[in-house]
């Protein structure tokens, strides 16, 4: 047998697993690294997290990345080296991490590489009708990683979900209902990243099949390009101080809120090809206020944020209550503006942070691979949401052996 199957099949039989997971979102801050022991699979899944660290992003890599970031014509060129580029880079940074942890690449059963969103096209969003399909690209080479670090690595995990019918994301549900579903309370666990999504979770023990995650439309996308192109220097809005010392524009917020996503049937994705400066400036000309002040722009982007939000949960629950915890996670959870916004529109429920239930808000999505290795090796398949549609019962990840 290949020593390296032998090795995976070792790891699989092991009572817990040492799993890195590695997650680079749509804000382009840097690399998440989550290492966590993951103890049994399935809805017992025990979670550990032993160190989590944000390795940033130099302004290089940013520069790279947003080169192709969510373009629609972009140097093919460009792209075949950025594949490479990024899975080595992943590597490099999972090493630094290792080395300031104090331990060694051996020690480690898996690394869980999400890599980097380049372009999302659900078939609702893309414009090419002779394609008739879902679609979304993540680079960052998984063969790299493993190489790289030495550990065999699965990534490319969107794929799966996408061949079985889905459109590749939200992926959040199937970690979240391993990891988070109590037999006390149904769930909302809303991630606040570039892009906005929620999970809804049943009690634990409960009808399985109804638990999913949705995107809701921007999270922080709109405000940190706004802020970037207003701000040169700036990443966004700290602690939203400038949104705060803004009005929310009714006109602007109608024209940003009149697009078929915010109708469209659950659950659905997005991401910036759609939600982009593009997008603002079209909703401006429609509105007549292309001359707004920046206060006001982000004000109202941070209101279109928290209605987006509300008009998800609304649809999801148009017959009965929506459930009243919701917990919270991403970076969105930081800024005040937004948070009181969701507080206005949702305003039955209690809200608190994921890191109350254990699993610290940053960490959350890089955790969420690592689970989704762990499934993927020593589960089955994760079954929820059955009977709805783009929510496949799949294992996820593609595995690579480092020599
Ligand atoms: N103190 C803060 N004040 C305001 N906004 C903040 C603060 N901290 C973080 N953010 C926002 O959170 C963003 C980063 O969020 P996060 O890391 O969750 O995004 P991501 O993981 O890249 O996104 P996605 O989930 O879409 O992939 C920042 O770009 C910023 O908009
Ligand atoms: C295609 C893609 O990378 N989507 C991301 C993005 O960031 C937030 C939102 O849009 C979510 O749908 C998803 O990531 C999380 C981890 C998910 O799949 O649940």
């Amino acid at each position: 047998m290949n020593a390296h199957l032998a090795r995976l099949h070792q790891i699989a039989s092991q009572p817990s697993r040492r799993i890195i997971g590695l997650m680079s979102g749509t804000s382009l801050d840097g690399l998440d690294v989550a290492l966590c022991r993951l103890t049994g699979h399935g809805p017992g899944t025990e979670l550990e997290l032993e160190q989590f660290r944000t390795v940033p992003y130099s302004d290089d890599t940013r520069a790279r990345i947003r080169t192709v970031f969510a373009k629609e014509q972009v140097s093919l060129e460009y792209l075949t080296l950025l594949n490479p580029w990024l899975g080595s880079l992943h590597a490099g940074a999972v090493l630094q991490c290792l080395r300031e942890w104090n331990i060694a690449p051996e020690e480690i059963d898996l690394v869980a590489s999400h890599g980097q969103t380049i372009y999302h096209a659900p078939q609702h969003q893309h414009s090419h009708p002779d394609f008739q399909l879902n679609a979304t690209l993540q680079l960052g080479d998984g063969d790299h990683v493993a190489v790289g670090t030495g550990i065999i690595t699965l990534s490319d995990f969107r794929q799966k979900h996408v061949a079985a019918g889905g459109e590749g994301a939200p992926l959040a549900a199937y970690g979240d209902f391993l990891l988070l579903s109590s037999p006390d309370e149904e769930r909302l666990l809303l991630n606040l990243g570039g892009i906005a999504n929620f999970t809804y979770l049943p009690r634990a023990g409960g009808d399985a099949s109804s638990a999913f995650s949705t995107d809701t439309g921007p999270g922080n996308t709109l405000l940190d390009a706004t802020v970037r192109a207003f701000r040169p220097g700036l990443q966004y809005d700290e602690d939203g101080r400038l949104a705060a010392a803004g009005r929310v524009h009714q006109g602007l917020l109608a024209a940003l809120l009149a697009h078929p996503f915010f109708v469209a049937p659950l659950p659905k994705t997005t991401g910036p090809e759609l939600f982009n400066t593009d997008y603002l400036t079209e909703a401006q000309q429609r509105s007549g206020t292309i001359t707004l002040p920046l206060d006001d722009t982000l004000a109202t982007l941070a209101e279109f944020s928290a209605m987006g939000v509300a008009r998800a949960v609304e649809a999801a629950f148009a017959e009965r209550l929506a459930p009243t915890a919701i917990y919270t996670s991403g970076g969105g959870a930081h800024n005040p503006v937004l948070m009181a916004a969701l507080k206005r529109h949702l305003s039955l429920a209690d809200f608190a942070p994921t890191d109350t239930l254990g699993v610290p808000g940053d960490a959350k999505e890089a955790i969420l691979f690592a689970v989704l290795a762990n499934e993927a090796v020593a589960g089955q398949p994760v079954a929820i949401g059955a009977g709805r549609q783009r929510v496949p019962a799949v294992s996820m990840g593609k595995i690579s052996f480092p020599g």
